[in-house]
């Protein structure tokens, strides 16, 4: 067993991987592996969770650099492939780029740095003003969103705690242009914000940070289109004055594992408080007809909502298509976010683009989901008093979405209408319709390629359509946020901030990197050229003023030698800037020994046709 200080992330990295070998096993995410279950408390050190969140985020990359090393050195091994890539990690992009400890691994790269570096040059060369090669489709540069968890926290306090992260180690924070209380932040910065506790940056010993801060239960990682439905029903409740003014009966049908619920719990519990009614409380029912992950939508909401007596939250195992509509007379309104394909999350989106084979794989699964869709779209109309029903899938098909509303509304008995949802008014994509004028104008859809969240669709269904005002105010939401992010002193996030800081960055350091090449081939040119000088010839001054020029070398036998001496320790030194370089083929280097021996060359012929002039 190795004493490497980076074993824990290297097994972990091991454990994570060894599942892609066993695809019959259930696959554990990064944070199932290192977050107890039971406690949320995570199980491993905060620095080993931090360097195997960056060899993931990396990974690629390294894969790229290991991969052209291994072509060069044919037969190069390594078994324990978590320490390599930590190790490799730490050596060329780590934040002291070196390797702490010993080993006979950290030897074997340290003694191949320089070709290691190299070949990471290579790399990032190769895609110039892109990032570097990542593991999702833009994985490196798309925004992390941070949910505020305003049952247990203002979002006053959170931003306070991470900006006194942010202060140590310099990310940009902001809010997100369309759902409150979503904070931004680039990915690198989740590792960090999630392991922090109070008290441990520079920032927190200076300045007394308020608030009970703790990660599990202040915070939800949660992706920002999957923040749209729970914003969108709160909004339809808060629109309707009938219903506004009385206590709130909710149900969540497809509930765990309880971001949703705990997201609905936290605007109802809002919207509660603003009312300014003691009494008003919030029921949400919320179900979910899986036994495992019924207990971790209850653990959740135990976490994350209890506490806040403004909301209860009252969960159920249960299949929602047998729940009896009757047994639930005073509920209002319904989130309904059933399984579905998946295809609007990145990773799946990106994999379903290249892969026919999945696609017609999925196609007779795709018709199962639509019709279980259809079924509990079509239950959730059937309780008596529910006047707002909110639908959501993070698909991208039609067949999940559109089509599945069309085939409801043609077969309930009442009359439900598609409303738009005031709190998205200025959301531009909408779905997908052969004309302008139909009511997928009102439906909500996200591009996972143009819009940095997710894939998702939304759509908001009404028993009466009376009471809403069919065109929208998009400057009411939009000022909202403005107003909050005043509040906060926070930027509004737009598109493609991170993509674009990160080309400039990388730019930048090209720029750089190609400036101290450029310096340190003038440097050696120049040292080499004053060496040769200085050995060739000496220029005296004699006293009675005239220039005389003495070879120092004067045997022609001996001139040769020492020629070919020179010429041999041009290439030499030639020979070594390549090595110092790489093994690889080095076009510069070999430019340059072309230069140089040309240059030696001229040099002798002068010498020469010198030499014969003094003679005469
Ligand atoms: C897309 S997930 C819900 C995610 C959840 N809304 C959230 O934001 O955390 C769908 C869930 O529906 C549950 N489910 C599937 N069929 C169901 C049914 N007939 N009744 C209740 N739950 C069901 C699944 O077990 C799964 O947990």
């Amino acid at each position: 067993m190795s004493s490497s200080p980076y074993q824990p992330a290297a097994t972990l990295l091991n454990q994570l991987w060894e599942q892609s070998d066993q695809p019959n096993k259930k696959r554990k995410s990064l944070k199932s592996l290192v977050f107890d279950d039971k406690t949320g408390q995570l199980k491993c050190s905060k620095t080993t969770y931090a360097q195997v969140c960056h060899v993931q985020k990396h990974l690629p990359t390294l894969q790229a650099v290991w991969q052209k090393h291994a072509n060069k050195n044919q037969g190069v091994t390594v078994q324990n492939e978590g320490l390599l890539y930590v190790l490799l990690y730490e050596l060329l992009l780590g934040p002291n780029q070196s390797i702490r400890g010993g080993g006979k691994l950290k030897r074997q790269l340290t003694q191949q740095e320089s070709a290691l570096r190299h070949y990471l040059r290579q790399i990032q060369a190769s895609s110039p003003g892109e990032e570097m090669i990542t593991s999702t489709f833009d994985n490196d540069t798309w925004p992390r969103y941070i949910r505020v968890n305003t049952c247990q926290n203002t979002t006053q306090q959170v931003v306070d705690v991470l900006r006194s992260i942010k202060s140590d180690s310099k990310f940009t924070l902001y809010l997100d242009a369309h759902v409150p209380d979503l904070l931004v932040v680039p990915p690198s910065a989740t590792a960090l914000i999630l392991s922090h506790t109070v008290g441990d940056s520079d920032a927190d010993k200076n300045k007394k940070v308020t608030g009970q801060w703790n990660p599990q239960t202040s915070i939800v990682l949660q992706d920002k289109s999957s923040c749209f439905p729970a914003l969108c029903l709160i909004s339809l409740l808060s629109a309707d004055q009938q219903i506004r003014s009385q206590p709130w009966e909710l149900m969540d049908a497809c509930a765990a594992p309880g971001n949703k619920t705990t997201h609905l719990a936290a605007l109802a519990s809002h919207s509660m408080a603003k009312s300014g009614t003691q009494q008003k409380t919030c029921t949400i029912h919320a179900f979910d007809r899986d036994k495992q992950r019924h207990a971790l939508l209850q653990r959740r909401c135990d976490a994350l909502v209890n506490g806040d007596d403004r909301v209860i939250i009252q969960t159920k195992q249960e299949d929602f298509l047998t729940v009896d509509p009757e047994e639930y007379p005073n509920v209002r309104g319904i989130l309904l976010d059933p399984t579905c394909s998946g295809s609007g999350m990145r990773d799946n989106f990106q994999g379903l683009k290249h892969s026919t084979e999945k696609e017609n794989d999925g196609e007779e699964r795709l018709e199962k989901l639509s019709y279980f869709q259809y079924k509990a779209l079509l239950h959730a109309c059937s309780f008596p008093q529910v006047e707002y029903i909110v639908y959501s899938t993070c698909s991208v098909n039609a067949e999940e979405n559109e089509n599945v509303v069309h085939r409801v509304l043609a077969e309930s008995p009442s009359s439900w209408h598609v409303v738009p949802p005031p709190a998205l008014a200025h959301w531009k994509r909408r779905g997908q319709a052969s004309s302008k004028d139909t009511v997928e104008k009102h439906m909500i859809r996200v591009d996972p390629l143009e819009d940095e969240t997710n894939g998702f669709f939304v759509c908001c269904l009404a028993r009466s359509s009376s009471h809403l005002a069919s065109k929208q105010d998009a400057s009411l939401p939009r000022k909202a946020i403005q107003k909050q992010a005043k509040a906060l002193r926070l930027p509004v996030y737009t598109l493609n901030t991170f993509a674009t800081m990160a080309k400039e960055s990388k730019n930048q350091n090209m720029e750089a990197t190609k400036k101290s090449e450029t310096s340190k081939l003038v440097h050696e040119e120049t040292t080499k050229k004053s060496m040769l000088s200085n050995s060739d010839t000496t220029v005296h001054r004699k006293n009675n003023g005239k220039r005389k020029i003495t070879d120092d070398a004067p045997s022609s036998q001996s001139s040769k030698k020492l020629r070919d001496s020179k010429t041999a320790g041009v290439k030499e030194g030639t020979k070594d800037a390549a090595t110092k370089e790489s093994d690889a083929d080095d076009k510069h280097a070999k430019k340059r020994a072309k230069r140089l021996e040309w240059k030696q060359r001229q040099r002798e012929a002068k010498l020469k046709r010198l030499q014969v002039k003094s003679k005469k």
